[in-house]
């Protein structure tokens, strides 16, 4: 792309108006942004403020809380699905640690983490981490109907929408105390159909652009950053990219490789909301979706078998997941 005058940034698109309905202009001209912004950067800086700045503050409060607890306690967080629990104690990747809350925006399901961790309970986390995941699911969905209105696909919504569950999984980096910039988490792109960050105002977080630049994210309380699920990893399909979003769409949209960058004293905690296909359902491009210009790029997969393809030897022997 050559030189730049001014820093590369995301695209902002804002979902804050209260009337946003399918079909009113201001639907249509924000399904135009959204998906010239996924095909050209497969991420973007989302405003809506229909999560209200209390709740994400009270949501960062619990994130934090949560990290506190004794490394003992964390690790009860785990999972059969891999990535879903207790994730850290890497010694290639030494300030990252993160945990897992399948179908966050279920209310018994959070309890029942919650126990996990506080056996006497614990409300305020309770209601915060499901009421935040409910809102962000809002937009998650909004998102999702926009891509496949327009494709032309939206005859897939209800199968689309029912195919999948949310998981929340947080964050935390510590700072690295040092001004040199450390690795946070190595670049990777998301397995999810849509992820969606919120974060406090520690900067780390890096997006690859086609033309091989990082964009460094510079957060606001409002912004939300939303990206789509791909993966160059090991792939059952034995095709060179997959999966989920970009795979479902056949290829039509990027989804971008990102990571996180540390510097300094602060932490850097983060909240990423994952829509994303539930086990046993296979995900296969729609046949419109299918054409001379476009041929099948990817066999039709499930999900959880293709995560558990992509554990790095390392991990998998490090018996976290
Ligand atoms: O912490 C962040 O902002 C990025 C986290 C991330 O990329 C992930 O969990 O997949
Ligand atoms: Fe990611």
């Amino acid at each position: 792309m050559g030189s730049h005058n001014s820093p590369l940034k995301l695209p902002v698109i804002d979902f804050s108006n209260p009337d946003l309905k399918p079909g009113t202009p201001n639907w249509d001209s924000l399904k135009a942004q959204v998906r010239q912004a996924l095909e050209e950067y497969g991420c973007f800086e989302a405003l809506f403020n229909k999560v209200q700045l209390e709740l994400r503050k009270e949501l960062l409060g619990e994130i934090e809380e949560l990290f506190d607890l004794p490394l003992q306690t964390k690790l009860r967080n785990v999972s059969k699905k891999p990535y879903h629990g207790y994730l850290g104690q890497y010694p290639w990747l030494p300030l990252y640690e993160s945990m897992g809350i399948d179908d966050a925006n279920i209310p018994e399901k959070v309890e029942n983490v919650a126990n996990i961790f506080w056996p006497e309970g614990k409300q305020s986390f309770c209601n915060t981490i499901q009421s935040f995941s409910e809102q962000v699911a809002e937009l998650d969905q909004i998102i999702r109907r926009m891509v496949l209105e327009s494709l032309g696909v939206e005859k897939y919504l209800n199968e689309h929408m029912e195919s999948t569950n949310y998981l929340l999984r947080v964050m935390k980096y510590e700072g690295p105390l040092t001004t040199d910039t450390k690795l946070g988490l190595t670049a990777h792109r998301d397995k999810s159909i849509v992820t969606i960050l919120y974060q406090n105002e520690v900067e780390g977080l890096e997006v690859k652009t086609q033309d091989g630049e990082w964009i460094n994210f510079t957060p606001s309380p409002d912004s939300f950053v939303v990206m789509i699920g791909d993966s160059l990893l090991l792939n059952p399909c034995n095709s060179t990219r997959s999966i989920d979003f970009a795979g479902w769409t056949n290829g039509r949209l990027h989804s971008p490789l990102h990571r996180v960058m540390m510097t300094g004293n602060k932490a850097r905690y983060t909240a990423g909301l994952f829509s994303i296909p539930k086990a046993g359902y296979r995900i296969e491009a729609p046949e419109e979706l299918v054409d001379e210009e476009h041929p099948l790029l990817f066999k039709p997969f499930d999900h959880v078998q293709f995560l558990r393809s992509t554990i790095p030897r390392p991990v998998r022997k490090s018996s976290l997941l």
